[in-house]
């Protein structure tokens, strides 16, 4: 059995770890944070877990108990994974984190983002990139994990093959994104409210938002040149899930999309290519760690519109977070991850 530890129990990404890795038979949790729900069994907050972790307390976060896990998952806000990271590496404890401490490789870069000094630098170098699609290899063989944002994963998935293979222009991409509310996390906070953000839906970020350095390092990565991205998340009334619409334009002339990307995506477990001519839908990839997508040439035009689908606590949070555990420690990929969405 794998011991791990959930730091950030009493968040969304948190109890969807818990839910995911009540079904996961090689993993047992040992060890929940919460420093505001100490000494509160995790059954008594979260009835749908019943029966799976009776004996499961919530207690303060303390780098020895942790320590003694094989890996750490870290489902807290930015920041508290550059607090214990390291102490819990030297511990011989491996760190999966689902906050954006190690995402960005550049120190000031984050720092501007995130509005704080980088508290771990040190550790830069040997993060790795939690997208299994990009960096399965470098994944098997990490100690420290950067669980890649919601939107980033859903527009990066997205537009992997047309880059990889040359097609488009790198400089005039525009992804036009959707959350769900559960984006935002559990904390109150008033556009999270019912009334705020039910019967309505709004952009925000649009001059610049926290995803936006992180999808433009993991195209680069892709792509081998910089990119030119115009990033516009949105928040709508649904509880999960993301829809990337993603526009590109040809500077080739492909011989055919639909043939690409079914090739490209043709050994992945979790990233679904649909028919030509579908429109994925959030609601088919709710609760599960799968990205469905669907490229369209409008017209037989220049441009390339895909369309991205996945479930932002899922394959965009805790899903993929224990899709790399599984690669870590040598297990199938999609142990645990299995289970098809719920439709309606
Ligand atoms: N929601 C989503 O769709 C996604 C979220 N993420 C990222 O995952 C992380 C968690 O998100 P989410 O679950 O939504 O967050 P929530 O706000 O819902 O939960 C945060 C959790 O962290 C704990 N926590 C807060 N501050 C500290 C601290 N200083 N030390 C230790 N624990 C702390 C909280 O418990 P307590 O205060 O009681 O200790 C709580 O359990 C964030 O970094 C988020 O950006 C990434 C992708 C998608
Ligand atoms: C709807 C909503 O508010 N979404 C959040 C998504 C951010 C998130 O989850 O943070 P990570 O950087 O850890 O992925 C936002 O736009 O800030």
């Amino acid at each position: 059995m794998i011991k791990v530890g959930i730091v950030g129990g009493t968040g969304y990404t948190g109890v969807e770890l818990l839910r995911l890795l009540a079904h996961h038979r090689d993993v047992s949790v040992e060890a929940i944070t919460s420093r505001s729900e100490a000494g509160m069994k995790v059954c008594d907050m979260y009835p749908n877990l019943r029966g799976h972790y009776d004996n499961l307390t919530f207690s303060e976060p303390e780098a020895k108990r942790l320590g003694a896990m094989d890996a750490v998952f870290f489902a807290t806000p930015h920041g508290v994974a550059h607090a214990l990271a390291g102490e819990l590496l030297a511990q011989g404890t491996r760190v999966i984190d689902l906050s954006a401490d190690f995402r960005l490789r550049d120190v000031d870069e984050w720092a501007h983002w995130y509005d704080q000094p980088h508290g771990a630098p040190e550790l830069l170098q040997e993060a790795v990139y939690g997208l299994p699609e990009m960096h399965r290899e470098r994944i098997k063989s990490a100690r420290l994990i950067a669980v890649p944002g919601c939107y980033p994963t859903a527009v990066q998935l997205g537009y992997l093959p047309l880059l990889e293979a040359g097609l488009i222009d790198p400089t005039q991409l525009i992804a036009d994104c959707k959350s769900g509310v559960t984006g935002a996390g559990r904390g109150a906070k008033v556009p999270s409210l019912l009334a705020e953000a039910s019967e309505s839906m709004k952009a925000y970020g649009a001059s610049g938002h926290r995803h936006l350095p992180e999808i433009r390092q993991g195209l680069k990565d892709i792509a081998g040149s910089d990119t030119g991205l115009t990033f516009v998340p949105h928040l709508t009334p649904m509880i999960r899930g993301i829809h990337a619409t993603l526009y590109s334009q040809l500077t080739a002339e492909p011989e055919d999309l639909q043939a690409l990307f079914e090739a490209r995506y043709a050994n992945e477990p979790f990233v679904d290519v649909l028919p030509a001519g579908s429109h994925p839908e959030t609601r088919s990839v709710k609760g599960t760690n799968t990205c469905r997508l669907a490229v369209h040439r409008p017209g037989n035009g220049n441009t390339v519109v895909v369309l991205s689908v996945i479930d932002n606590l899922v394959k965009g949070a805790s899903g993929q977070a224990i899709q790399t555990l599984n690669l870590m420690f040598g297990l199938d990929e999609r142990r645990g991850l299995d289970a098809p969405a719920v439709m309606p």
